[in-house]
């Protein structure tokens, strides 16, 4: 490709580039955008906000909710189970669909589930045949992919050697996650790199939490590296009980304006993301953490 000046890029309209550089045309097709990157066309979210959103609050066990919620046929309610016992019991209360979380920092994984990163893929191993005899689907996550409170940096190799292994033993996808929410789009960009050697990048989905503000363009660096799944939480809700100083997950509000806004679709209707938003900030007299709903709530 010819040289184009990156300060023309930045001064040229799309139709004036095209223009002027006829021979961009074929570069710059409609899906692309100006630098290039191209993003899926659909996006999956995965709402955390009912489960990791909640679980700082105080609030009934998941025997309680399970049996406590209204389900609607289309939409799947999964259990994290840590061991063969929680999954036990979340199926008995209705689970159709679990998930395992591990971890690629062996400090965290001690203190968030009392084991070595070794001793939890025994468990999740069980939990995973367990599952699979039973026909019900198991998502995995992968805590600290981006760095952890005890350990600091977390190799992506280190990330990549868990996350494969939770596909190979079965997990159906694998959630990356900055469980304190200290990646940057430089951070993402490498450890994902690293993953996608070892795990599809169909496969993967990830999982931000927005205590430095770099959830948003730490997504958009996952899209443009092809992954098409990202865990989000209403009105920004959630932390990690085991993580101190993480913040909430990123909201589901802003996720779904920058990607509608980036014409790339979810399926998910953002009014009324934002009035169930409402709803449970109210019910936990707090306010949202998501900056659309507050922009929102400023022009009512
Ligand atoms: C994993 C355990 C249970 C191990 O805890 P343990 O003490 O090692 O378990 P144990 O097998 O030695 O059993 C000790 C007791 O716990 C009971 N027990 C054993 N298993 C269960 C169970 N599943 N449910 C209820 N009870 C259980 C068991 O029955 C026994 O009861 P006792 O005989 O003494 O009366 C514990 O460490 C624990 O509960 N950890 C909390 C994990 C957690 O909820 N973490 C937050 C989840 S969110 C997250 O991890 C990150 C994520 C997903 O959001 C992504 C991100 O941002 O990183």
């Amino acid at each position: 490709m010819g040289n184009v000046p990156t300060t023309v890029k930045h001064c040229l309209s799309y139709e004036q580039l095209i223009e002027d550089y006829p021979w961009l045309r074929h570069w710059l097709q409609e899906e692309k955008n100006i630098t290039g990157h191209e993003y899926p066309e659909f996006v999956k979210i995965v709402e955390v906000g009912p489960r990791d959103g909640l679980q700082n609050e105080k609030m009934a066990d998941h025997t309680d909710v399970l049996r406590g919620i209204q389900r609607a046929p289309h939409v799947r309610y999964p259990v994290l189970t840590p061991n063969l016992q929680g999954f036990q019991d979340a199926v008995a209360a209705g689970a159709t669909e679990v998930a395992v979380f591990g971890s690629a920092s062996e400090t965290f994984s001690k203190k968030n589930i009392n084991c070595s990163i070794d001793e939890s893929m025994l468990r999740f191993e069980e939990v995973i045949n367990t599952a699979k005899e039973r026909q019900i689907p198991v998502r995995g996550y992968v805590s600290c992919a981006l760095g952890c409170p005890h350990e600091g940096d977390i190799k992506p190799s280190t990330v990549a050697k868990v996350a494969k292994r939770l596909y190979e033993m079965g997990c159906y996808e694998i959630s990356l996650a900055d469980t304190i929410g200290v990646g940057t789009p430089g951070s993402m960009l490498k450890m994902l790199q690293g993953v996608k050697k070892e795990v599809p990048i169909n496969a993967l989905a990830v999982h931000c939490h927005d205590t430095y503000g770099q959830a948003l363009p730490n997504i958009l660096t996952a899209l443009q590296m092809g992954v098409c799944v990202v865990d989000s939480a209403v009105a920004g809700l959630g932390g990690c009980p085991y993580a101190q100083g993480s913040s909430g997950n990123v909201s589901t509000e802003d996720v779904l304006y920058m990607l509608h806004g980036m014409g790339i679709e979810t399926g998910v209707n953002l009014p009324k993301v934002i009035e169930a938003g409402y709803f449970i900030c109210n019910a936990l007299c707090r306010n949202t953490n998501s900056k659309v709903a507050q922009a929102k709530s400023r022009t009512l």
